[in-house]
């Protein structure tokens, strides 16, 4: 089959690698030329492993290509729409680039492709999509919805082994086509309306971030009655009906999207008159989860004025070097206001950062100890093994103050304890070592 994705960002490149291992002939269509231009030359522009092996393997083959115009629609049988749909001003999805990449490439369009929409997109806007074809070419199309639920870090085992493949159409005929495409890869393959398929991927993403938040209460309150989280989330998580997963307690979600799909489902039921208490909640508990950072810190060293704080982690997790939406986004412009000079460290994620927040207080280092030296506290905030790694006690010899604070629940007691450091974690307050108050 021919295949033709428009937009070669994080779903559009992973999934053109995927769709050209299946033996398809798969062209990436991107409007930003630099982004062609560098994947073109066997560049990855994400950050994910292995991704790069395959990319140059599939272009040798002549399987995997890229372009810059949408004329190339026209040799698809198949179009997968995976462009962005970030977050408006009010919390809503932004479908500016939808649009103008449906408009663009529809009169291209051959009578018997069938166009998948793999973009997080709110309700009913598969249905536009349509309209917007009938508008351009006076015809009308077979789109499928088939929302996309890979990871990033883990984005190709996620593409080439699904836990399930939703489709959504009011085409039988665009169905099986769609269910044929992905049926080497699972046979885990529901079939819906558009609609439908359209809100499973907001009701999968709110509810993940439901957990997070849930368990985030549950470790601020494990923090006040002396229980700890991680004992308490491996107990409910021997429940089948709960499950272990995404109980992981810390400094709250990022990312490209539990935050703008949260926020976008939020919209939806505003639209339709619906008070969606507890997704408001969660949202909620997340933002206020963040500062527990700096409460911490707070906690154990007064004022930060005049200190210097290391800060491990600025992706959003380990594994990307995606900053999107990222808790140190919050944390480290606050400890700049407060007069801290801050030392940052991250294995993949200081570019990104760097071009969303730089300052003059903030440097970047290399090393995770040579972040924390001369430190009166280190802040962990994405799990990286690097970080999670060190020698406790040779980052202890290194700082100024030993002061630890574990955004992510990462280090085991009796490490932290044996280097002698004053650690807060999140929910463990067995753990919880305060630092004597030192009037200097
Ligand atoms: N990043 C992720 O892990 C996941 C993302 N999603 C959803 O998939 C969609 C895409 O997300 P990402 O890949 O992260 O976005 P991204 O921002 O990495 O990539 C989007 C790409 O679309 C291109 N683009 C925008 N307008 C265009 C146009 N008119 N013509 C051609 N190209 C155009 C941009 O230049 C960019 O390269 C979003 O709706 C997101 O919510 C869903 C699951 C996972
Ligand atoms: O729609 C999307 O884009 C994707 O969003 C998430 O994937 P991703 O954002 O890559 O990352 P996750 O691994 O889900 O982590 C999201 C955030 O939650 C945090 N998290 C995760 C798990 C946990 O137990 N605790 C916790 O705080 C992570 O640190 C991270 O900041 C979903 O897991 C994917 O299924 C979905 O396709």
């Amino acid at each position: 089959m021919n295949i033709v994705i428009i937009g070669a960002g994080y779903v559009g490149l992973v999934t053109g690698v995927c769709f050209a291992e299946l033996g398809h002939r798969v062209v990436c269509v991107d409007r930003d030329e630099d982004k062609i231009g560098l994947l073109s030359a066997g560049r990855p522009t994400i950050y994910e492993p292995g991704l790069e092996e395959h990319m140059i393997r599939l272009m040798s083959e002549e399987r995997l290509s890229f372009s810059a115009s949408v004329v190339d629609t026209a040799l698809a049988d198949v179009v997968v729409v995976a462009v962005g749909t970030p977050q408006r001003m009010d919390g809503a999805s932004d479908l500016t680039d939808l649009e103008s990449a449906v408009r663009s490439f529809a009169r291209f369009l051959r009578e018997d492709a069938i166009v998948m929409i793999k973009s997080t997109v709110p309700v009913g806007t598969n249905e536009r999509v349509r309209e917007w074809i009938k508008e351009e070419t006076g015809r009308n199309a077979d789109t499928v919805s088939v929302p996309e639920f890979m990871r990033e870090g883990s984005a190709l085992q996620d593409s080439f082994h699904p836990d399930r493949i939703v489709i959504g159409s009011d085409s039988e005929q665009a169905a099986a086509r769609a269910a044929d495409l992905h049926a080497p890869l699972t046979s885990n393959i529901l079939h819906t309306d558009l609609r439908t398929a359209e809100m499973i991927k907001y009701a999968s993403n709110a509810f993940l971030a439901t957990k997070i938040s849930f368990i985030n209460e549950m470790a601020n309150l494990c923090d006040k009655v002396g229980a700890d989280v991680q004992v308490v989330a491996a107990g409910m998580g021997m429940d089948p009906r709960i499950g272990n997963a995404f109980l992981k307690a810390g400094i709250g979600y990022g990312g490209s999207c539990f935050p703008k799909d949260t926020h976008a489902l939020l919209q939806i039921a505003g639209h339709v008159d619906y008070d969606f208490k507890l997704l408001k909640a969660v949202i909620e508990v997340n933002q206020t989860q963040r500062k527990r950072v700096l409460v911490a810190l707070g906690e154990q060293l007064g004022a930060l004025e005049g200190l210097t704080i290391a800060v491990w982690g600025a992706s959003f997790k380990p594994g990307t070097d995606d900053v999107r939406s990222a808790p140190s986004l919050d944390i480290v412009p606050e400890l700049v206001s407060s007069g801290a000079a801050v030392r940052m460290c991250d294995p993949a994620a200081e570019l990104g950062f760097r071009r969303a927040y730089e300052h003059p207080q903030v440097t970047w280092h290399k090393e995770p100890l040579s972040a924390a030296e001369g430190a009166h506290a280190v802040c962990l905030l994405t799990e990286w093994p690097v970080f999670t790694e060190v020698d406790l006690t040779l980052l202890r010899s290194v700082m100024a103050a030993p002061v630890l604070i574990d955004g992510r629940n990462a280090y085991q007691g009796e490490a932290v304890k044996e280097a002698g450091l004053y650690y807060t974690a999140v929910g463990r307050p067995v753990l919880r070592q305060l630092r004597p108050f030192s009037p200097d």
